[in-house]
Formats: C-alpha cells, structure tokens, sequence
C-alpha cells in the first residue's frame, strides 16, 4: 500500500490509540493468570494479534469482541504446542514469550519476519547456553528445548529491556526465587517499569533495589500465581508524539485518551516539546491542544524513549538551529536502521540528517516536495514520521509501503484524514 499525501490543511481532534506496551503486558499476564481477566481498549494491531494468537498457543482460551478480549488463562497449565509460534515482526512478542514458553519443557519454534531474527537475540542463546538448554537461532526463527531453571541472571542493559521483561513475566512461575541483575547502562528502563506494574495488577510482586557498581537488581519470589485482572488499556504516548508534533507544525491539533499520570517513558514527548518552544496546553483528563509553534533545537537524550527517535528526527528538520540526539545507537536495530532510514528520506525533501556513533544531528533548514517517492523501509515509525513531515510541511509526498503502519496503529491514516488531511491509499481507500 503507497499512501500519496496532498497539500492539505490541519486541524481537528484525534484520540490516540491504546499503548501497544500496556497491551502486550497485559494479553501475556492474563494469560498466565488462573482465571477469567477481562482487557478493554484492545486495538488489533499486527503486534497484539502476534501477542495473542501466541498465548492462545500456551493454552489460554481468548473470546474477540470489537475492543475488547476476554481471557482465561492457563495458569502453568501449558498445552501442547503444535505449531510454530508466529512473532510476525514483533520484538516485544518474541522477546516475552522466549522465557515463558520454556516453561513448557516443549520443543518450540518461533518464526517471524526475517527482520526479527536480524535484531539481536543473542543475549538469550548466553543465557540458555549457560543451563545447558537448547537454542538454536537462523535467519528464519529460533528454536528451544528446556525448561529455564531459576537463580542469577545477569542481563547488559543497554541491548534491549525486552529480555529483562521477559525473564520478569517467567521468573515467578519458576520452582524458587531468582533474582535479575542488570549492568548499567540501564535503557528503555522505563518499559521494565511498565512489566513490574503489569505483574503488580495481576498479583505478582518484584522487588527492585539499587546493587553495587551500578547494577540494578529484581527479585522475583517464586512460586507466584498470576491473578486475573479486568483492566483497560491506557493510551499510548508513542504514538502520540506523531499528532503532538504535527500540531505544533500546523496548529489546531487535539489529542486525547492519554493517562497524565502514566508511567510510559515516552510521555517526555511533552517535556521535550515544551523544550522546543512548543505551544500546548494539558488538561486534567488528559486531552492536549497543540498550537502552531515556532520550535528551536535542542538536546534530547534517547535512552529511555528510542520510539519516539524517528518522529524527533523529523521535528529536528522544522526546528531552527541544531537538534542533538544523544544515545540513539538503538535506533539502527528496530524494524529498520531507524538513523540511516530517516536520513535517506528526509534527505529528498532537502532535510539535513547526520550520524555519528550513537548522536544524531539534524540542522533545521525548509523542507520542499521529495524528488522521488519516500520509502517507508517496512516500518511504522518511519512512515508515520514521513508523513507528519510532509503534512507539517504542507508539502505533496507519496510513501511507498504505508501499510507497515499496521503494526501498531492501522488506523494512523484515517487518523490523518480525520485532521483534515488528503490522504489516497492506492488500495482505493
Ligand atoms: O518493552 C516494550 O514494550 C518495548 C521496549 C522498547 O524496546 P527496547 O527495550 O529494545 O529499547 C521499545 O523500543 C519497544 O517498542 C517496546
Ligand atoms: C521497536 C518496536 O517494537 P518491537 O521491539 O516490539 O518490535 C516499536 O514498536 O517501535
């Protein structure tokens, strides 16, 4: 699907969709639970169905209604599984249910887009190595054999939270205790913050303690059973930040179903913007108004919020000066090289884009028209933050590969359209 841009004006209220984070926690934890949990605000995102259809595979019995899912979970329970386990391009998916599905003491084989088995996975092949358990990774998916056993595990922090998540949701299921270490530099942390309160809503407890030379350290009890739970998911900061920044672009933008006193790191949109000169106002429930603004460059540090780099790439572009993006290095194993694909596109609407190691620089300068068709690299943030750009800009572009949006928010162009903007998708729609 190429989605073909217009000249169009801004303006009008969109909410945002569920968070995508909360939604994987919270589908993976009723799973796990020994009842009946009822999960509202679901939305059908490529990710959350690989959630889904995964931990249908474990055992847990799920009803679909529009928004909403009702589950009953296994307990440790397991099923037999039969099939492969189908992560699509879900880092999250995999990266959770790696540990869980050890519990079975099955042999299981996760397959996904080539993507997924390109990004680093190796921390768990150490980890599994070392209990002398199986795992075997190619370009096309990862198999495993045996059953994680508890104790120490000692994880880097700056690969990705995912593994520190995923040994969090199996650990209380474990015969004994074990206890996480993780080695600083702790990223993305705010996400294994977001794993705790999961578990917390279902009934299970981690403790969290400063250790020696920097280390961070959960404790996790065990055995502990996973309580069901009726929860609604709260909207998702990531996600916001495409719309937040194209109002501040154009002016007249409202944004709601956002939780102000949520923990997701990616809330430091706000904070960010308001240092960029950003002109918004925030109301109790949530609910934001973006003014047009005139934004300036600043440095923003990414090592808890890598979601939001490429949307901040593409705001460096409208802000006067220099924008500095330290501790980015993250960005280059998300679903793209996510420096290197915003360079590349923003380069043909004139944007000035560079990297080196782990800091990117964008120099503001006017945008015009791309000379050629934008790519949108099989992944949703980049096509998402090119077309806040040329929307921003009020300049025609034609993305190639818009559907990619489907994995976290299919409905990001009819969010668009309903801000007023002239969207085609060449599917007709
Ligand atoms: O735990 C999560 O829900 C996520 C953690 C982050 O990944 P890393 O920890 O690999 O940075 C983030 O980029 C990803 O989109 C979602
Ligand atoms: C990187 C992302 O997700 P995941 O790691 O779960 O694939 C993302 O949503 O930007």
């Amino acid at each position: 699907m190429d989605a073909k841009l217009y000249v169009s004006h801004i303006g009008g209220s969109i909410a945002v969709p569920p968070s995508k984070s909360a939604a994987h926690r919270a589908v993976l934890s009723a799973a796990l639970a020994t009842g009946t949990s009822h999960i509202h605000n679901i939305e059908y995102s490529d990710d959350i169905r690989a959630t889904i259809d995964a931990v249908a595979q474990l055992g847990a019995k799920i009803i679909r209604e529009e928004d909403s899912l009702t589950m009953q979970g296994c307990g440790d329970g397991f099923a037999t599984v039969t099939r492969p386990v189908f992560c699509k391009e879900s880092g999250s998916t995999l990266r959770f249910l790696i540990p869980v599905f050890s519990l079975t003491a099955q042999k299981i084989r996760f397959t996904g887009a080539p993507r997924l088995f390109a990004r680093p996975q190796e921390i768990y092949r150490a980890l599994f190595e070392k209990q002398h358990l199986r795992f075997e990774q190619g370009p096309e998916g990862i198999t495993i054999f045996g059953r994680l056993l508890p104790g120490i595990f000692t994880l880097p922090g700056d690969v990705s939270s995912q593994f520190i998540s995923g040994i969090l949701f199996a650990a209380p299921l474990l015969e004994s205790d074990s206890t996480i270490q993780v080695l600083p530099p702790f990223e993305s942390k705010s996400y294994v913050g977001l794993t705790i309160d999961a578990l917390s809503r279902f009934g299970v407890r981690v403790e969290e303690s400063p250790g020696p030379e920097g280390k961070t350290i959960f404790k996790v009890a065990a055995p502990q059973h996973y309580r069901p739970c009726d929860l609604s998911v709260e909207g998702d900061y990531s996600q916001a930040a495409f719309p937040a920044v194209l109002g501040c672009l154009t002016g007249g933008v409202t944004v709601t179903g956002l939780r102000p006193e949520s923990r997701q790191g990616d809330k430091v949109i706000l904070d960010i913007l308001r240092r960029c000169g950003a002109k918004f106002s925030a109301e109790a429930d949530g609910t934001l108004r973006f003014e047009r603004s005139l934004l300036h460059g600043v440095e923003i540090d990414l090592s808890d919020c890598p979601d939001l780099g490429p949307i901040l790439i593409a705001m460096g572009c409208f802000c006067s000066g220099t924008t500095v993006i330290r501790n980015a290095g993250r960005l280059r194993i998300k679903e793209s090289d996510r420096i290197e694909a915003m360079r590349c596109e923003l380069a043909k609407m004139g944007g000035r884009v560079s990297a080196a190691g782990d800091t990117v620089t964008i120099d503001g300068c006017a945008l015009h028209a791309p000379s050629e068709p934008l790519e949108g690299h099989n992944d949703h943030r980049i096509v998402m933050s090119l077309a806040v750009a040329a929307l921003g800009a009020g300049l025609p572009a034609e993305i190639r590969g818009a559907r990619a949006v489907a994995k976290s928010w299919p409905g990001f162009f009819d969010a668009m359209k309903k801000l007023g903007a002239k969207v085609e998708l060449n599917d007709g729609t």
